[in-house]
Order: structure tokens, then C-alpha cells, then sequence
């Protein structure tokens, strides 16, 4: 199985909006990243619209349609309200469901399936009515019983929270047992027939071990990373280099 690559814009935005100005474009870096080989772009829009705007959806799903048609378009969020009627306003191809705060900085958690799946499931089943692909982040701890619980929800996938793992760019022992217990989550999915993403600060040096351990990885949503290599070696040739580390020939 092929893992896909899709590339998060929040970073390029929060750039963008240092100054009431047009760039750096998410769009423009969208679509030298789809020229590139990424299969899909993910936004993770922020209630404070503090990097992606809720103006750059339609841009970036105009973008898709219009110049490539196979590349898939993923939003992120909390399933509030307001979330739920834009992503059926903007119909991406997936939506992954994520637990967060809005005074959050960043995504630094799973869903508590136990506390929140069956908040969950009536959310998951009006999305997927919708026809987008519904996935739930979800922490990588080897938790098989909530595996089970994320399942129950209607979920099509996960999506592992890989931050743990990304934080152990010197750590590297202690890397190999958050990437097993990310293996173990990705094993107990794969069984109940969900499907495995993985996202958070995941890189072109920890990307192959994660691949290797879970051959079945679907996708990997991928920013900040992936925009610093962009600063160094422009986005082209690190989407190809993120490519690569995925295990693609490109
Ligand atoms: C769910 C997830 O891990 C990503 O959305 C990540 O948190 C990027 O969001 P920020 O760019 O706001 O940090
Ligand atoms: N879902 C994770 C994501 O989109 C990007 O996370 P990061 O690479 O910015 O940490």
C-alpha cells in the first residue's frame, strides 16, 4: 500500500498573515506541492482564524477541482456547529475530527472515545451522509479498547497523533517505543477494518520508521514540518523528499 502525502497549509498561512498582505499564497505553495506529487492538501482552520482563514477554503477547493482532480482535499477540527456546516459548504474529501480547545496552540491530543463516542457518532454519520471520509484523531498509545471505541463511532480511519514520536528527534530509543505503541494502535485499527492516518510533526528523518511499521498507513498530513525543509529547499523538491520518506518512487 501506498502512503500518501498531503501537505498542511497552516504553516504557509500563519506566515501569510504576519502582515495584512496576500503572501506567501496558500494557494500558489498548493499547488506547487500537488505539482510535486502530494495527493491531497489539508487545512486545519482555527476558530480564531489565526492561520488558515475560512476564506482560503473555497480557494483551495476551487484549486482542486479546477487543476487536480484526483488530489484530495482534508479539514481538520473540533466538531462544532460552525465546523460541521463549512466542511458541507466546502465538501472536502475527508475531514478528520480532532478533539481541540480553541485557546489550544496546537493539536496535542487524541479523542477519549470512552468519554466522547457516542457524542460522536451522530456527527461522524451526518458527515459521512454528506459524502466525505470521516477520520477521528486519535492518540497512538497502544490503547486497543478505545481502538474498539473509534471504531463504534461510524469513523472510516484513525488518525495516529504522532507528536509524541516527532518529539523524539533526539531521543531516539525512547522514539522506538512511542513508534510501537503507535504500531499497536495501527495493528488493533487495521483488525476492526478502519483505516490509519498519521499527522504531527512528522518529518523526512522519522517518516520511514513509522512507514515501515505500518505498511498499511494510508496518509500522512504533514506542515510544520514539511514547511521548514520548505524555507531551505522549496516546497517542490521537499514534497518530493516528504514523498520519498513515505516510500513513494517519484
Ligand atoms: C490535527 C493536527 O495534528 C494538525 O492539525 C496540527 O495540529 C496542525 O495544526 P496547527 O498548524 O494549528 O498546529
Ligand atoms: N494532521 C496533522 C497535520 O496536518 C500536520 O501536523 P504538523 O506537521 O503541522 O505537526
Amino acid at each position: 500500500m501506498t502512503t500518501t502525502l498531503s501537505v498542511n497549509l497552516n504553516a504557509v498561512a500563519m506566515l501569510r498573515n504576519r502582515r495584512d498582505l496576500p503572501w506567501p499564497s496558500v494557494e500558489a505553495l498548493g499547488r506547487i506541492a500537488l505539482q510535486a506529487g502530494a495527493s491531497g492538501l489539508t487545512v486545519h482552520p482555527r476558530p480564531d482564524q489565526r492561520h488558515i482563514r475560512f476564506s482560503d477554503l473555497p480557494v483551495l477547493r476551487a484549486l482542486i477541482d479546477d487543476e487536480f482532480p484526483d488530489a484530495e482535499f482534508n479539514i481538520e477540527g473540533y466538531p462544532s456547529e460552525d465546523f460541521l456546516a463549512l466542511c458541507e459548504r466546502i465538501q472536502p474529501e475527508q475531514v478528520t475530527l480532532v478533539p481541540d480547545d480553541p485557546a489550544q496552540a496546537t493539536s496535542d491530543h487524541g479523542f477519549d472515545f470512552r468519554a466522547t463516542g457516542e457524542m460522536l457518532k451522530p456527527i461522524v454519520a451526518r458527515l459521512k451522509k454528506g459524502g466525505m471520509r470521516v477520520s477521528l484523531f486519535a492518540d497512538g498509545d497502544g490503547d486497543v479498547e478505545a481502538v474498539a471505541l473509534a471504531k463504534a463511532t461510524g469513523a472510516d480511519r484513525i488518525e495516529l497523533y504522532t507528536g509524541p514520536y516527532g518529539g523524539c528527534f533526539d531521543n531516539p530509543e525512547r522514539g522506538i517505543e512511542f513508534l510501537e505503541l503507535l504500531g499497536r494502535t495501527a495493528d488493533a485499527a487495521l483488525a476492526h477494518g478502519l483505516g490509519v492516518n498519521a499527522g504531527h510533526d512528522l518529518t523526512v528523518d522519522n517518516l520511514p520508521a513509522l512507514v515501515k511499521r505500518i505498511p498499511a498507513l494510508a496518509e500522512v498530513s504533514i506542515g510544520h514540518g514539511l514547511t521548514a525543509d520548505a524555507l531551505e529547499y522549496g516546497m517542490a523538491e521537499t514534497v518530493r523528499r516528504f514523498c520519498r520518506a513515505c516510500g513513494q518512487t517519484i
